[in-house]
């Protein structure tokens, strides 16, 4: 597939009010285009607009995917939440839950739609969240807004906190701090080529958005600095090692692999 960039926007529906159009435009930066737009405009954008169930990103067209939205009470990772697989997730192993006998402090410096934040969460970690793109951070925050008043997931998402910024940047500003978490938590974007990586309709669309990111060699670095007990990078099945550093080993999945830096046993 190739990574193509539809310029983002704002869409002004008729049930959005001002006040969260303005507050969106504050949040991200991006122009808004009205609904009743002429369609050379409306075409073949990403747009972002506020529907009934939450804040949606989508892509305009017939034949696009439908809306992304992040929700941590209902949908794949509310089911997740409830019949998951607790322990036995590969994440949970990746990070070491499993062999710790206390709750971790996590960072997660790629946070994304907070997918793996929220399982580790799930499982009693607090979770610090990095996030770089605006308009990612407004769907994540969005996310945990609505999950808060949630009567199972609000204790979850109490354990998440997101920070806006430039993840190297932030962990050299932590380690200067003296600060430490247990384990540093990293999954950036690969640039996807082959079909089974980008099934996904958040992946197509995040590739769309974002495109991969170029600097992700930068994060292995400081993370190995800030962590206490393991850094532990997802990659795609075939990707090469972050940074070209040789992890110390490796949990094979499917269609991806944790790759596991340790420092010292829990
Ligand atoms: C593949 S997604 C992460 C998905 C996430 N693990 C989840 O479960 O939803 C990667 C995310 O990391 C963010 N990112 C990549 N490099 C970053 C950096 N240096 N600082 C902050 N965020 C970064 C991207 O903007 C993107 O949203």
């Amino acid at each position: 597939m190739e990574d193509v960039y539809l310029a983002p926007a704002i869409l002004a529906t008729p049930h959005c009010c001002s006040e969260r159009i303005a507050e969106l435009q504050a949040l991200t930066g991006l122009d808004v285009i009205e609904q009743d737009a002429p369609k050379y405009v409306r075409e073949q954008r990403l747009v972002l607009w506020q529907s009934p169930e939450g804040l949606a990103l989508q892509q305009t067209g017939k034949k696009a995917p439908g809306p992304v939205i992040v929700d941590f009470v209902g949908g794949a990772v509310g089911h997740r939440r409830k019949y998951g697989g607790g322990k036995s997730q590969s994440i949970v192993k990746a990070v070491g839950i499993a062999d710790a006998s206390r709750p971790l402090s996590v960072l997660d410096a790629t946070a994304g739609l907070g997918r793996d934040a929220f399982v580790l969460a799930t499982m009693g970690s607090t979770v610090t969240m990095v996030e770089r793109s605006p308009i990612v951070r407004a769907l994540l925050a969005d996310g945990l807004q609505r999950a808060a008043s949630d009567e199972d997931a609000g204790s979850i998402v109490a354990r998440m906190n997101l920070l806006s910024g430039h993840a190297p940047e932030l962990m050299q500003g932590m380690i200067g701090e003296g600060r430490k978490f247990d384990v540093v938590y990293l999954d950036p974007m690969f640039p996807h080529r082959d079909k089974a990586a980008a099934v996904k309709k958040e992946m197509v669309l995040f590739q769309t958005l974002l495109g991969p990111d170029l600097d992700a060699d930068d994060l292995l670095s400081p993370a190995l600095a800030l962590a206490e007990h393991r850094v532990v990078v997802k990659r795609p099945k075939r990707a090469p090692d972050l940074a070209e550093q040789e992890p110390g080993y490796r949990l094979e999945g499917k269609s991806g692999r944790f790759d596991i830096y340790p420092l010292k046993r829990f």
